[in-house]
């Protein structure tokens, strides 16, 4: 069940956004849609919203053929980053809004909205108008909205994008709390590797129009697909052929099996970490400042790096000469 997606294409004139996407979401997860800006995540959600036609394939939502459904008509409830509130209805209003279009009685719709607005923790709003709110609390105003009328489903394309990081940060937990609860199947578009590493039970990574990998955060970080995948998830570098993490390259003071010879070019310290720049390798390791200090390391040392045992790394991609 969940919403199955199968052979979706999308053209917009002579330019490819999704190219014979399939995809299986699992019912009650939530999953994210990671990528570049521009990859086709959102053509993607907004075809399975059905706010954009597909030239190719099928959507399945819920074990149904919603592929000719109107919006309206797939159990679908949505939040984008710029949520147009009614400004001139209270909290209580806007959130009561698809229950009164759907003609339920007004003691149901009393008591399902002020559920709601607990559940987003903003019962004592219920009377403000959406101006009346921060960002973060008229974000939270739209997924009660979102969720009024029980949809199957719950879309949201970059939700918390428009709000500074630490609302941002705030607003994930408690969507992963919320989900918790709520359990409803929720895909959400997100460029940025830490909110849906983070906050996610699924990852689908998006690029180009295309499927890169599908999988849970830690399957993706510990086992990316190429090097596209396990570099938009954090800083990678090179040791010899092998694409690494930074922190994942051991350094010694003194030669050891299966070490490279390097020589610290550059140390810079950033806050609690030091980088360490290989001049001959082209590559650079990341230590605590613990470590630097420990190894004594200065610019000019000759050091021996390898990758820590255990650690990720997969042949670099080459070049283009
Ligand atoms: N209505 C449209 N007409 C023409 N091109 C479009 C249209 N909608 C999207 N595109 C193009 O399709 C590509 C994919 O867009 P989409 O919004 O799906 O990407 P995205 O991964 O969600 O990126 P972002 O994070 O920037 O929103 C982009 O190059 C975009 O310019």
């Amino acid at each position: 069940m969940g919403i199955q997606v199968h052979g979706i294409g999308k053209r917009f004139g002579d330019f490819v956004a999704l190219d014979n996407i399939d995809l299986s979401v699992r019912t009650g997860a939530l999953t994210a849609l990671l990528g570049p800006s521009g990859g086709g995540k959102s053509t993607l959600l907004r075809i399975i919203a059905g706010l954009e036609r597909p030239d190719t394939g099928t959507v399945e939502i819920d074990g149904a053929d919603a592929t000719r459904l109107a919006p309206r008509h797939r159990g679908v409830g949505f939040v984008f980053q710029h949520y147009a509130a009614f400004s001139h209805l209270s909290v209580y209003r806007n959130v009561a809004f698809g229950l009164e279009i759907r003609k339920r009685p007004r003691a149901e719709i009393r008591e399902r909205v002020f559920e709601l607005l607990e559940l987003v923790h903003l019962e004592q709003f219920a009377d403000r108008l959406p101006a009346q709110l921060s960002g973060g609390q008229r974000q939270r105003m739209a997924l009660a909205r979102a969720l009024a009328v029980a949809p199957k489903v719950l879309l949201l394309d970059e939700p918390f994008g428009a709000l500074d990081a630490k609302v941002r940060k705030e607003l994930r937990d408690w969507l992963r709390r919320l989900h918790d609860e709520v359990h409803v199947t929720t895909v959400f578009v997100t460029h940025d590797q830490e909110e849906a590493l983070e906050v996610s039970d699924e990852i689908v990574v998006i690029n180009d129009g295309r499927i890169e990998q599908v999988g849970k955060p830690d399957e993706l970080y510990d086992r990316p697909a190429n090097p596209f995948v396990m570099s938009f998830l954090g800083p990678v570098t090179t040791l010899g052929e092998r694409l690494i993490r930074p922190h994942d390259i051991e350094v010694f003071t003194a030669p050891v099996a299966d070490g490279l010879p390097a020589k610290v070019t550059r140390l810079q310290r950033v806050g609690f970490e030091v980088r360490a720049e290989l001049g001959d390798t082209g590559g650079w390791a990341q230590l605590t400042r613990g470590q630097s200090e420990a190894l004594n390391l200065v610019e000019g040392a000759e050091v021996w790096v390898r990758p820590a045992p255990g650690s990720t790394n997969i042949p670099a991609p080459r070049l283009p000469s």
